[in-house]
């Protein structure tokens, strides 16, 4: 009855030597019949907004697990003694705005003028915080507020995060938590992905910050 799309260990080697948090997401979707792939990649090949369920798991200091049914946003932190998440974190809402922004100036030299313009107006009121690991940015995202971005750049006209397993079902956890998502003036969660590993410039975060 259900599709399920999984980017199932964000973060690279390096990252994880060094001791950094990883994680996995995922959505789930209503299946469709038929096909020649047995309706699977129909399946997902949809708006975010068709999304029944999305939800990730951070692998940290605590492994927990962020969850959305399409009402609201509960956290659950495992607790290894018992074998079990237990709900830590119900009904979670993001701030209005945030203290911070999410950005890899690495590429700064790559984006369009106005993308730097933009970006260095956010860093007059919001400090820095981006670990490189999409999961643990978007956990203290949706935690705390604020906007990340990964943006069009030269090298990469389309971005590098990955639509379908990463920019929605992040989309639709804002959306859940009160908080935003946006493809350029596009909502996220509008847009139909062409392939599965179609990629997508993208803001997500507090809302009035990604407005
Ligand atoms: O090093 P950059 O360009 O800031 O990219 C970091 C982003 O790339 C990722 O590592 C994903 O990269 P991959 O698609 O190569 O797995 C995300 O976890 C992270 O948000």
């Amino acid at each position: 009855r259900f599709a399920v799309v999984v980017d199932p260990l964000g973060g690279d080697a390096e990252k994880a030597d060094a001791g950094a948090s990883s994680g996995t997401i995922f959505s789930v979707y209503s299946a469709r019949a038929g096909g020649e792939e047995g309706g699977t990649r129909a399946s997902v090949l949809r708006r975010g907004e068709e999304m029944l369920a999305a939800g990730y798991v951070v692998f940290g200091a605590a492994t927990q697990l962020v969850l959305s049914v399409g009402r609201g946003v509960d956290g659950f932190t495992l607790h290894p003694s018992l074998g079990c998440f237990t709900l830590t974190r119900p009904q979670l809402r993001m701030p209005h705005t945030g203290r911070f922004y999410s950005v890899n100036l690495g590429h700064r030299r790559q984006w369009s003028e106005a993308m730097a313009l933009h970006v260095d107006l956010v860093s007059q009121s919001k400090s820095l915080r981006y670990t490189g690991t999409f999961v643990a940015d978007v956990h203290r995202t949706l935690l705390y507020g604020g906007v990340f971005f990964y943006p069009a750049s030269s090298r990469r006209p389309r971005g590098k995060l990955r639509l379908l397993f990463q920019a929605a079902p992040v989309a639709f956890l804002m959306e859940q938590a009160g908080g935003g998502s946006a493809c350029g003036a596009e909502r996220t969660l509008e847009i139909e992905p062409g392939t599965l590993n179609q990629c997508v410039p993208v803001a997500f975060g507090s809302r009035s910050d990604v407005d």
